[in-house]
This record gives structure tokens, sequence and C-alpha cells, in this order.
């Protein structure tokens, strides 16, 4: 892909982490925003913020981009300080603010030139222009532009300059669902090219289909992190739904199992159901002479963990 979208040529180096953040805190007066947070994102992977509106996403990206010195603890971006070592650092950063961050009466042509300008390898703003789908608005002024298209040239900004890490702060919010989708592939490409992402999302489907990596964010906290797989089976217990005859006697299908007929012949049982576990199950219905009518089986999704861990007070599953 590197060959058609234009991002090859970059040059990704260094060893340390991409974004290494330690106990950090960051406090607006009374308002703790950010209590105590520690996440590490590897080079040339993609991990995204979940949280609710407030839990303090933004302001940790923020810390990250440099544009906050954080009360307490320590971040590293591309092993550097991103307030002390501020101006090494940009050239090498593509970043996306939820809004503005642009000048809303040039045109979209003209403040996609203009960052390339900034840059000692751009990429082919013409090229970004047709991939985001903006090359009917570059005489457009930004403030006519809609939300969507704003969102999409913002998105080009933080691209535009070859970065080695980008910082997309709800990147397709406002977006529809064709320029979202060409946003995943994009961000896909680039982390096939090397290149870190940070992002923060409300989306679970766009977490679970980008990211590498997932951080919940609770109150400014971190309340669980993983692969979006080990969240789910960390944290899963599958459940199983069996329609039968009523009252069996579920004694023998107890074994290291949670067996239950909420309503006359709706069996539900949830335990290690892989695909062993499954079979024995349906084996022991099948021995008891029941009439199985039907069966459903579901796995746990990235938005029931992430329900489960932002909606409670206590932490479940994979929290760390
Ligand atoms: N400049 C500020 N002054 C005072 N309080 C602030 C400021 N910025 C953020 N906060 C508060 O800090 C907390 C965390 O806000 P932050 O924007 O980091 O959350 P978020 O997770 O990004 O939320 P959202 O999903 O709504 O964007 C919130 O309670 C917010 O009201």
């Amino acid at each position: 892909m590197a060959d058609e979208s234009g991002w090859a040529g970059l040059m990704v180096g260094g060893d340390a982490a991409a974004v290494e953040v330690r106990d950090v805190v960051v406090r607006y007066g009374d308002t703790t925003a950010v209590d105590g947070v520690s996440l590490t994102l590897p080079r040339g992977r993609v991990l995204a913020l979940l949280g609710h509106n407030g839990a303090g996403k933004t302001s940790l990206l923020q810390v990250c981009e440099g544009f906050r010195r954080p009360d307490d603890g320590v971040a590293r971006v591309l092993g550097l300080d991103p307030v002390g070592d501020h101006d090494e650092l940009m050239p090498r950063l593509g970043i996306m603010l939820q809004s503005g961050g642009v000048y809303p009466w040039a045109t979209a042509g003209e403040i996609l030139r203009l960052f390339a300008s900034f840059a000692a390898h751009p990429l082919d703003t013409d090229m970004l222009l047709d991939r985001l789908g903006l090359r009917r608005f570059e005489r457009t002024r930004f403030r006519r532009l809609s939300g969507g298209e704003q969102q999409r040239l913002s998105l080009a900004v933080a691209l535009v300059g070859r970065p080695e890490l980008v910082f997309l702060d709800e990147p397709t919010a406002g977006m529809d669902t064709e320029a979202r989708h060409t946003t995943w592939q994009l961000i896909e490409e680039l982390r096939a090219d090397g290149v870190s992402v940070l992002l923060t999302t409300h989306l679970l489907d766009e977490a679970e289909r980008l990211a590498d990596d997932v951080v919940i964010m609770r109150s400014g906290t971190v309340a669980a992190t993983g692969t979006p797989a080990e969240l789910t089976s960390a944290a899963a217990v599958d459940v199983l739904e069996v329609r039968a005859d009523p009252g069996l006697d579920l004694t023998g299908l107890r074994a290291g199992r949670t067996v239950a007929e909420p309503a006359p012949g709706q069996y539900t049982i949830s335990g290690d159901l892989h695909t062993a576990g499954l079979a024995e199950v349906l084996a022991w219905f099948a021995a008891a002479g029941a009439d199985v009518t039907a069966i459903n089986t579901r796995r746990r999704t990235l938005e029931d963990v992430y329900l489960s861990l932002t909606t409670t007070q206590t932490p479940v599953g994979a929290a760390k």
C-alpha cells in the first residue's frame, strides 16, 4: 500500500516507545481530570483511549502533545520531553484536535498547502485531498465546510507532514460512513508503514477494528488496559441460551458451569463455552433426550466490557 498512498519513505527510528506516560496527573483548579495515569504506546502500534465524557482523555492527550505540562508524573514522546523538547518534536508529530487549530477564513487547499510547507518531506497534497474526498472543497473556506468536512481536512493536516506519531482526538466524530471508513483505512495504512497512533474515540467498533491496545479511562484513572481480544475474553463469561423441554433436571450439567432456567424451557448456561465445552453441553441435552429447538451463543464485545467498567463502580474482568 505504501507505494500507492505515498506514505513510503517515512523514517521511523529510535528505540524509545512512541509514548510513555507514568503517573500523570492533570488538575484544573479543584478538578483532577487525570489522576495518576500510566500507559505505553510502542512504536508502530495503534492505541485507543476510551472513556465517558470528561474521563480525562483529551487532557492526557494534551500532555502528550506538549500543550499542557502535567501537574505530576512524567510523559515521554519519541523519547523526548513533550514540553521541553516541543520544537524538536513538533515536525515529527501529527496532531488532529477535536476542533479548531486552523484558519477559518482560509480555503481547504490553502490550509493543507500551508501545513505541507512546514514539513521537510510533505505528502502530496492532491493525493490527500483526493483520498479524503476534499478535492471539490479545495477553494471552499474552512468556516463554510460542514463539520465532517472540517474533520477530514483536520485529518489531512495532521498527516501531511509524514509524522512518526499521530494524535487523533475523536478522529471520525461527525464524519459520514464513507469518510469514517476512509479514515479507518488511512489509519491502518499508517500503522502498516510503522507510524504510531494514539487516538481517542467513543466508538467501540472503531477501537475494536483499529486498536492494537485499548486503555479504558474512568474518572481520570485507568479502569482497564489490554488488546481488544484480551479485554473481551478476560472479562467474558460467554452465555449459551438453549430452548428445550421445560423442567429438565440440570444437576449433571452444573459441573463447572452456571446453569439456570429463568423461564420454562429457556436455559442459560455460562462457563467454559469454547468449542469442547459447547459440544459437551449440547451432548448433555441430547443424552437427556431433550427436544432442542433453538440455541444462541454470544461472546462479549468490547462494548459489553466498556459498559461494565464505566457504568459500575467496581472494575471487573481485565482491569489491571
Ligand atoms: N480547561 C479546563 N478548565 C477546567 N476544567 C477542564 C478544562 N478542560 C477539561 N476540564 C475538565 O476536566 C475533565 C476531563 O476533561 P477532558 O476534556 O480531558 O475529558 P474527555 O475524556 O476528553 O471528555 P470528552 O469525551 O467529552 O471529550 C472534565 O471534568 C472537564 O470538565
